[in-house]
């Protein structure tokens, strides 16, 4: 797993997310351009060679592999490359999920970029979204994270591009295993619906345990 931690506190991160979020949602808008755009071909070649020169000039400094999910000196996660929440993924709808008393909520406008059925939303795009809500369910409650064992998706009709809301809740643990229902709705109300076991490795038995591994993978790296 890559863990790594940051001697940074809030601020800085403050500071990190407003200076790379607009670029994200520039991104994302040039994403969902490509897609709805009727301009004609001599207008494509012409964005798509300004779009290489700025992909080369951002790969003159960059990571191997992907972002990971480094740790700040207050053991807040920032997965910022994250395909559903990361802050620097424009790939990300994003999905901003709340917890309060146990329950995750979630509102997300879906996109051209997340068509399956012609106006509909793809079901594995569904499915990651609820993927992650019902893993911030998870982990929220109990302040130790969880990952997807098993998740099931009943598709009840299909959700239309737009505006959807998402909602999941715990409804048992059992031992390192919590179960986790949840939906979403679009303007007409429920169309998907999941089952999810969630566990927490092992490796993780406490707060200890989850410092250990990071200091762990930051003295490797
Ligand atoms: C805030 C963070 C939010 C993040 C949200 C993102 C959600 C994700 O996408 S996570 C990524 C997708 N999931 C994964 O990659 C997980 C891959 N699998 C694994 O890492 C491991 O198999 C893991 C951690 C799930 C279980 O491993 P381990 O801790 O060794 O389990 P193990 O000791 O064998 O079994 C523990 C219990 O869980 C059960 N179990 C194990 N695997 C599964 C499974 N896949 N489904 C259901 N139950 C399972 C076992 O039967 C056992 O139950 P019991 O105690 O009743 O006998």
């Amino acid at each position: 797993m890559d863990f790594r931690f940051e001697d940074i506190g809030p601020a800085e991160v403050k500071r990190r997310i407003s200076a790379v979020e607009p670029l994200t949602e520039s991104v994302r808008d040039l994403v969902d351009a490509v897609i709805r755009t009727e301009v004609d071909d001599t207008a494509l070649d012409d964005a798509r060679r300004q779009i290489d020169d700025i992909v080369a000039r951002l790969r003159t400094e960059e990571k191997p592999g992907g972002f990971g999910v480094p740790f700040t000196r207050d053991l807040v996660g920032m997965p910022w490359g994250n395909a559903a929440t990361g802050v620097r993924n424009a790939i990300a709808p994003p999905l901003r999920p709340v917890t309060h008393a146990g329950v995750s909520t979630a509102e997300v406008t879906l996109g051209a970029a997340y068509e399956g059925p012609g106006g509909h939303v793809h079901g594995g795009v569904l499915a990651l979204l609820l993927d992650q809500l019902v893993g911030e369910c998870a982990s929220s409650g109990t302040s130790m994270p969880h990952f997807t064992g098993t998740l099931t998706v009943r598709y009840v009709r299909p959700t239309k591009l737009g505006q959807v809301s998402l909602r999941a809740e715990v409804t048992g643990t059992q031992d390192r295993k919590a179960f986790v229902s949840g939906e979403i709705h679009d303007s007409e109300g429920v169309t998907a619906e999941v089952e999810a076991i969630m566990i927490r490795p092992k490796e993780f038995a406490g707060r200890d345990e989850v410092m250990a591994a990071i200091a762990e993978a930051t003295a490797r790296d």
